[in-house]
C-alpha cells in the first residue's frame, strides 16, 4: 500500500509540476519565446563558443549508458528497428504506429558526410530503451546569404516503460553537445507536437487509394449516405500513368536530376542544396523505401521528376490488417508537364506500387493539386522547428517551405 501511494504522489508531483511549469525544458534552450521575438535580430541567437563545449557526454542515471549505434550492423539496426515500431510516434487515437523499416532508417540515416556518433542510443542492460537522430545539412534560410550548416535531428524515441525519467531532455542535450563539438549551432526539425516556437505550422493531405482498406482500419470512415463500393468508384485510378516519356530514374539521371531540384528549391525560403552525390543517395530508387520518376523527352531530356517515400503504419489490435501502407509525397519538380497531371501520374504508380493511401503536406507548390486530385485534409499536423535562428519575421507560410524530412 505503502508503494503505490509513494508512487502516485510521485506521479502526481510530475504532473503538477508539468502543469505549473510548461516546457520547462524548452525554456532553457535558444528558441524565441513570444515576448522576445520583437527585440532579437534575424540570424543566430546564441553565438557558439567552441572552447566551452563540454568534452564528456551528459551523466546519465545508475546502469543506464550512451551507445552509438552502427546501422551497417544488422544486430544494431534490429535493436532500433524494434525500439521505433514499438515506441515510436502513434496518432492521437492510438489506432497506428510509424513502422520504418530498416532499409528505410539506413537511407534517413547514413548519408553522405554521415558522423558516428550522431546516431546516438541509450542502453540498459545491453537493451536499447532511447534513440535520438542527426544528419548533416546544409541549410538555406530566407535567402543565399544564409547557407547554414547544421544538422537534421529526427526519431527521439523513449521506450514507452521509462517514460517521465526526463531521458528525452538529455537526448536532446547530448546530441546537441554532439553537434556543438563539429562547431555547428544550428538545428532543423518537425514534430507533430506543439513545443516553443514552430516557425511553420503545415497540414497532412491524404488521397485514398485503397478505399475500403482505408475503411476496414479505421483511418477513413463512411458518412451516412456513403457506402464503400460509391468511396472505389470515387477515388479510382486509370492502370497505367499518362505522361509519355514517365519511367523509374536511373543513375544517367543524376546530373539532370540534380540541376531541375536546386533550380526548383530557389523559390522556397528553407531548402536544401544538393550536390550530385546527394541526389543519388536520395533519389535513386531503393526497393521499399523511395521512388523516383523521371519524365524523359527527346534526345534524352529530363523535363520533371516525382518521388514518394514508403513509411508503413502499424495498425493497432485490427482483425483483418497489421499495416497501413502510405506513400508519403517527397520532391516533386514539373517544369513542362503540368503538376496536377504530374501528381495523378504519382497516384497511379503508387496505387501500382500497393500503397492504400498517399500522403502529402502543404508545403512547396503542393497546394496546386491537393484539392483538385481530391485529397482530404487530415488530422495530422506537422510543425517545423529551427534551433537557435531568428527568422526575419517569426513565421514561414506552408508555401514557402521547401524542405521535406522523413
Ligand atoms: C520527421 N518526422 C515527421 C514525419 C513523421 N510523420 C510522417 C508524421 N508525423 C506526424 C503526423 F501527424 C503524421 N501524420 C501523417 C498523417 C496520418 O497519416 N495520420 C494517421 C496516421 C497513420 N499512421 C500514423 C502514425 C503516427 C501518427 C499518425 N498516423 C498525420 N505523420
Amino acid at each position: 500500500q505503502q508503494v503505490v501511494v509513494k508512487k502516485n504522489t510521485q506521479y502526481n508531483q510530475q504532473l503538477i509540476d508539468k502543469l505549473n511549469k510548461p516546457h520547462q525544458f524548452w525554456q532553457t534552450q535558444p528558441m524565441p519565446n513570444i515576448n522576445e521575438m520583437d527585440k532579437l535580430k534575424p540570424g543566430p541567437i546564441q553565438l557558439g563558443v567552441l572552447a566551452e563545449v563540454r568534452k564528456d557526454p551528459f551523466n546519465l542515471i545508475e546502469k543506464y549508458e550512451w551507445f552509438n549505434v552502427d546501422l551497417r550492423n544488422e544486430e544494431q539496426a534490429q535493436q532500433v528497428y524494434t525500439l521505433l515500431k514499438e515506441n515510436y510516434v502513434e496518432d492521437d487515437d492510438n489506432m497506428f504506429r510509424f513502422d520504418y523499416s530498416i532499409e528505410f532508417l539506413r537511407w534517413a540515416l547514413l548519408p553522405p558526410g554521415q558522423y558516428a556518433d550522431w546516431l546516438v542510443g541509450v542502453r540498459v542492460n545491453q537493451k536499447l530503451v532511447g534513440f535520438i537522430s542527426g544528419i548533416p545539412v546544409t541549410l538555406y534560410i530566407e535567402n543565399q546569404q544564409n547557407k547554414v550548416k547544421m544538422t537534421e535531428i529526427n526519431f527521439l524515441c523513449v521506450h514507452k516503460k521509462i517514460r517521465s525519467n526526463r531521458l528525452a531532455p538529455v537526448l536532446i542535450k547530448e546530441i546537441t553537445r554532439r553537434v556543438h563539438i563539429k562547431n555547428m549551432w544550428q538545428a532543423v526539425y518537425t514534430a507533430g507536437i506543439v513545443v516553443p516556437t514552430p516557425i511553420s505550422q503545415t497540414r497532412y493531405y491524404h488521397r485514398s487509394l485503397n478505399a475500403k482498406k482505408l475503411i476496414e482500419v479505421g483511418f477513413s470512415s463512411l458518412s451516412a449516405r456513403q457506402t464503400i463500393s460509391r468511396q472505389q468508384k470515387l477515388y479510382k485510378l486509370p492502370e497505367e500513368p499518362k505522361t509519355p516519356g514517365l519511367r523509374p530514374m536511373k543513375k544517367k539521371d543524376v546530373a539532370q536530376v540534380t540541376k531541375l531540384l536546386n533550380e526548383y528549391l530557389k523559390n522556397f525560403k528553407l531548402y536544401f542544396k544538393y550536390t550530385e552525390e546527394e541526389v543519388k543517395h536520395w533519389f535513386l530508387p531503393r526497393k521499399d523505401v523511395i521512388s523516383t520518376y523521371v519524365v524523359e523527352k527527346e534526345q534524352g531530356i529530363v523535363t520533371d521528376f516525382l518521388s514518394f517515400y514508403n513509411l508503413p503504419s502499424q495498425v493497432i489490435n485490427n482483425p483483418k490488417h497489421t499495416h497501413l501502407k502510405a506513400a508519403y509525397s517527397y520532391y516533386n519538380v514539373a517544369t513542362q508537364t503540368p503538376i496536377v497531371q504530374l501528381m495523378y501520374d504519382a497516384l497511379i504508380l503508387a496505387k501500382n506500387e500497393g500503397f492504400d493511401v498517399f500522403n502529402a503536406l502543404d508545403i512547396m507548390d503542393n497546394e496546386k493539386f491537393l484539392k483538385e486530385l481530391m485529397f482530404c485534409s487530415g488530422d495530422g499536423q506537422l510543425n517545423y522547428y529551427l534551433y537557435n535562428w531568428k527568422l526575419e519575421k517569426d513565421m514561414l507560410k506552408p508555401e514557402e517551405i521547401g524542405i521535406v524530412l522523413v
